[in-house]
């Protein structure tokens, strides 16, 4: 794969995304966000599954500004692989703003560990969605586990709906908190209270280490509105499962943009837009105030929290 082709298909960020009405609450954290390269200083990993366009830490910045957070979680984007070099320099040059989730081979050393922790790294992620990476076997994921658990550290997974019969036992044997990306991606086109988002709330109601992203509305939608053009009521679709979600467990869901947004190919949401969903999902300040500031910073701050 050629360092600086993008894949086909591939929409960039949107360049000036709408100022959010929904006032964040002071404090507010983007807790799931990514950078891209930039590729001529952090060349993306030879074994990813995507070639995106450039997503620096810079831009993130400017973009939490202009949405109104104040800190960022960067979680570790799979064109990257293990080389967690972009997302520890963003860490490392934010100013104490912005905290970061790795990727690790069970080869990582104590040391490197200790400088991703010194770096602000607090968790690290383990992915089994297919068309992003080559699924670490589960032995080799425990292992790392057991170890990132003695920093005080999570991990957070990301799986699609239909794998978590298989991936149950697994999630439950984990040793630290956890943290679904995405709401483990359910079928919207399926009922909220329906029995696959059903299993979904059912491991989160027996495992009171189990957190969610209730996040990318945009990825999980079929019906929109689209958070494009001004429209503040986006992904209607979407909005009973996320509502579900923190309705029933307000103190272990976190949200974030998921800017740059990894390959979505049929729309690029207007971030601003994006920001103004939380309302739908998080009716009141004080849902919205354990959402965006509590809850991220328990996990990440917690010498703050
Ligand atoms: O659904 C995706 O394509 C996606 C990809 C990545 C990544 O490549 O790290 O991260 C995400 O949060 C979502």
């Amino acid at each position: 794969m050629s360092l600086s082709v993008k894949t086909p298909g591939w929409l960039d960020w949107h360049p000036w995304p709408a100022k959010p009405v929904l006032q964040l609450p002071e404090g507010a954290v983007d807790a799931h966000c990514h950078v891209f390269g930039p590729a001529a200083e952090f060349p993306f990993a030879a074994e990813r599954k995507y070639t995106p366009c450039d997503a620096s830490k810079q831009q993130l910045f400017a973009l939490r500004d202009h949405l109104g957070f104040s800190r960022n979680v960067i979680v570790q984007a799979t064109c990257h692989g293990a080389d967690n070099r972009a997302m520890v320099d963003a860490c490392k040059t934010s100013g104490g703003k912005a905290r970061g989730v790795a990727t690790v081979r069970r080869s990582i050393t104590d040391q490197e560990l200790q400088e991703l922790h010194l770096a602000g790294v607090r968790g690290v992620r383990f992915n089994f969605v297919k068309r992003l990476v080559d699924v670490t076997p589960q032995d080799e994921l425990q292992e790392i586990a057991e170890r990132i658990a003695a920093w005080g550290w999570h991990v957070v997974v990301y799986f699609e709906a239909q794998d978590l019969p298989e991936l149950w036992p697994f999630l439950r044997r984990l040793p630290t908190p956890v943290v679904v990306d995405h709401m483990g991606r359910p079928d919207v086109g399926q009922a909220a209270d329906g029995p696959e988002f059903g299993m979904f709330l059912q491991l989160m109601h027996e495992s009171d280490n189990l957190w969610c992203k209730v996040s990318c509305p945009e990825r999980l939608s079929l019906t929109g509105p689209q958070a494009l053009h001004g429209e503040r009521r986006a992904y209607q679709d979407v909005v009973p499962f996320a509502r579900r979600v923190v309705e029933a467990f307000p103190s272990r869901v976190l949200w974030g943009t998921d800017w740059p947004h990894p390959n979505l190919k049929g729309h690029m949401p207007d971030d601003g837009l994006l920001v103004d969903f939380i309302a739908q999902i998080a009716p009141t300040p004080a849902l919205r105030h354990q959402l965006l500031v509590d809850n991220p910073m328990r996990l990440y701050w917690p010498e703050e929290a």
